[in-house]
């Protein structure tokens, strides 16, 4: 039996055994909406917290009690969200190992396969010290586990069926063995290639080991093969379950979904929530197209990319890799530049012809700061003055693309934002953060991520969100100018009408969130949290009636007359103020009063 796909997808066999993407998923139909939904996985073969949270995150549904965490891309924080109403994880009264939500949650993960794996985590104490096991050992011991004790009913048939585990002559290593026939049921492995990638290869046979070990399957040769087979395949074919609410990361493994062949310019995104994959559109799909997605971060620079996918054993012939476009090319030519009407770069003619100086810096030398600033050290303690030396060497590293003024070519907005980020938690810095993350949400983000519906650009519309919170009490207070000596920053905030600029920022998180990612996230329910704070305020009706007129229609002509000069006005101000700011602060210059 072919994995179950919903009737929007269907599997294409290449006939030709030799091509690199044997199998692809296909549009059944015309998907011609940015945004829409394609496809949704809710039984994945395995769903796993990453080991570090695996006492911190429900060990079935993967919900965690508290919802703050990073943005990996352009760093800015939720908040600590108030709107999930508190929980708290019990562990499982055998292995003490893993966490669960509430009893239901616990039931179906011993169905699921903790059964098997429970008393793995006694020999991981007795042996190991320490009662969690790194994520693909534990992955590799679950499946093991379910193929070699048999039973298990349909969510074992399931896996082993995928694994390859009794269809006949599937169970070689090696993409030739694998190959021709009812492929349609058995994951691609890659064996050869990885068995080729010497370091890698290593470390992938002693986590197979390991996970032989824990699972109390002996050390003979043959389950050991079985066990580096089935790494390969969880290698090649499980996501890494990025949380757009926590920041952490963790394995989803689903048979279908793992059909979808990658590209540097995708034409669909995978989001997470809980135990379900939802795969969207990012830009319009016709019917009978492939649906792609991207294995990595696709806004890295070329040899990055490449380096990113190794473990995948092909090489990218998108037209991004093609004709080694930058961001700022990828853009230009994005569908997806229109629906920036509605969003914090309403400017489309600046998306579609940024003012950028290509001459500054070649496509090598962008390959080349990126390998340099990977290559710094970064210190492993809090000390401030080794951080700072950190941020002024990867400024140092940038200097060409900031001079070309290419602020979207990574590594330049990861610089940025994790100057933001760490801006936020601090006292003295925290009114600074906010220039920083005006600029990441209007110079960097629209350009890297052009669908405003992405959870990343939504969770940088939400960072700003957060700290007009926290400016908006310092200018009530009269404190402003205490936490803030840039004469620009407090001027600008005192003019503003901090609340208004919430409420339309609020307006775009919750209009894009409702889009891009599902009702459930935390990101999108706190937005709608605050704003209806926001609208019972008494005395501010003609603002929300503007506000909301602006978003019914941004083409309103009062509604978007506001919007210009109460928010965008502001913002823009404010961003205009970040690379002054930042560099003054690198100069060691002081811009606060202590
Ligand atoms: C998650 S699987 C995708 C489904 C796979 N094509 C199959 O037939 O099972 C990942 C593997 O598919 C292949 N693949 C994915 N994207 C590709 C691409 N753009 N070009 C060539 N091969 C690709 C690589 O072998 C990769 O390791």
């Amino acid at each position: 039996m072919p994995p179950q796909l919903p009737p929007t997808l269907r599997i294409h066999h290449n006939p030709d055994p030799t091509a690199p993407k044997r199998r692809s998923l296909l549009a059944t139909t015309a998907l011609p909406t940015p945004g829409t939904t394609i496809a949704t996985f809710t039984t994945p073969l395995l769903a796993l917290p990453d080991g570090a949270s695996m006492r911190t995150t429900c060990n079935y549904c993967l919900r965690t009690p508290t919802s703050t965490g990073p943005n990996p891309t352009s760093g800015t924080p939720t908040s600590p969200s108030g709107t999930q109403p508190p929980f708290s994880l019990k562990a499982c009264t055998a292995c003490k190992a893993a966490v669960y939500c509430d009893p239901a949650c616990q039931r179906a993960h011993w169905k699921a396969g903790h059964k098997g794996e429970c008393g793995v985590f006694g020999r991981v104490r007795a042996q190991a010290g320490r009662d969690w096991l790194p994520t693909p050992v534990r992955a590799v011991a679950q499946v093991l586990l379910l193929l070699h004790q048999g039973g298990g009913g349909a969510a074992a048939a399931r896996v082993r069926e995928a694994f390859g585990w009794g269809v006949k002559g599937k169970e070689g290593e090696g993409k030739g063995k694998e190959g021709g026939g009812d492929d349609g049921v058995v994951l691609e492995g890659n064996v050869e290639g990885f068995r080729k990638d010497g370091e890698v290869w290593r470390d992938m046979e002693l986590q197979a080991k390991g996970a032989v070990v824990y699972a109390g399957l002996g050390e003979g040769e043959e389950v050991l093969k079985q066990a580096r087979e089935v790494l390969c395949k969880i290698q090649t074919n499980a996501f890494n379950r990025l949380d757009a609410d926590t920041g952490m990361t963790g394995i989803f493994l689903d048979a279908g979904l793992a059909m979808v062949n990658h590209s540097c310019v995708p034409n669909a995104f995978i989001g997470f929530d809980k135990r379900t994959a939802v795969l969207r559109t990012e830009r319009p799909i016709q019917e009978g197209e492939e649906i792609t997605i991207s294995y990595i971060d696709n806004t890295l620079p070329k040899t990055a990319r490449r380096e990113a996918l190794r473990l995948y054993h092909f090489e990218c012939d998108c037209p991004r890799c093609k004709d080694d476009l930058d961001v700022y090319e990828v853009c230009q030519s994005s569908p997806d530049i229109r629906l920036n009407s509605f969003s914090l770069q309403p400017d489309l003619a600046k998306l579609r012809n940024p003012s950028i100086d290509r001459s500054k810096v070649s496509k090598a030398e962008i390959d080349a700061i990126y390998k340099k600033w990977q290559a710094l050290t970064v210190p492993e303690g809090n000390d401030e003055e080794d951080h700072l030396r950190l941020a002024q060497a990867r400024w140092e590293v940038c200097r060409p693309l900031v001079e070309a003024g290419m602020w979207a070519v990574e590594p330049l907005p990861t610089t940025i934002g994790q100057l933001a980020m760490s801006w936020q938690t601090s006292y003295k810095m925290v009114v600074y953060a906010l220039p920083l993350l005006c600029f990441i949400s209007t110079e960097c983000d629209p350009i890297k991520l052009v669908a405003p519906f992405m959870p990343w650009r939504i969770k940088g519309v939400m960072g700003i969100v957060m700290l007009l919170a926290v400016t908006g009490e310092f200018t009530a207070s009269g404190e402003l100018a205490t936490r803030c000596t840039h004469e620009g920053i407090v001027g600008t905030l005192a003019m503003a009408d901090q609340v208004s600029m919430c409420e339309a920022l609020l307006r775009l998180a919750i209009h894009h969130g409702s889009i891009g990612a599902s009702e459930d996230w935390g990101v999108l329910k706190e937005a709608k949290a605050m704003l209806a704070d926001l609208e019972s305020l008494e005395g501010r009706e003609q603002e929300s009636k503007l506000l909301r007129a602006w978003a019914r229609d941004p083409e309103d002509p009062e509604g978007a007359a506001f919007f210009e000069s109460q928010v965008l006005g502001p913002i823009k101000a404010l961003s205009s103020f970040a690379v002054e700011t930042l560099e003054a602060m690198l100069d060691g210059k002081s811009l606060v009063k202590r």
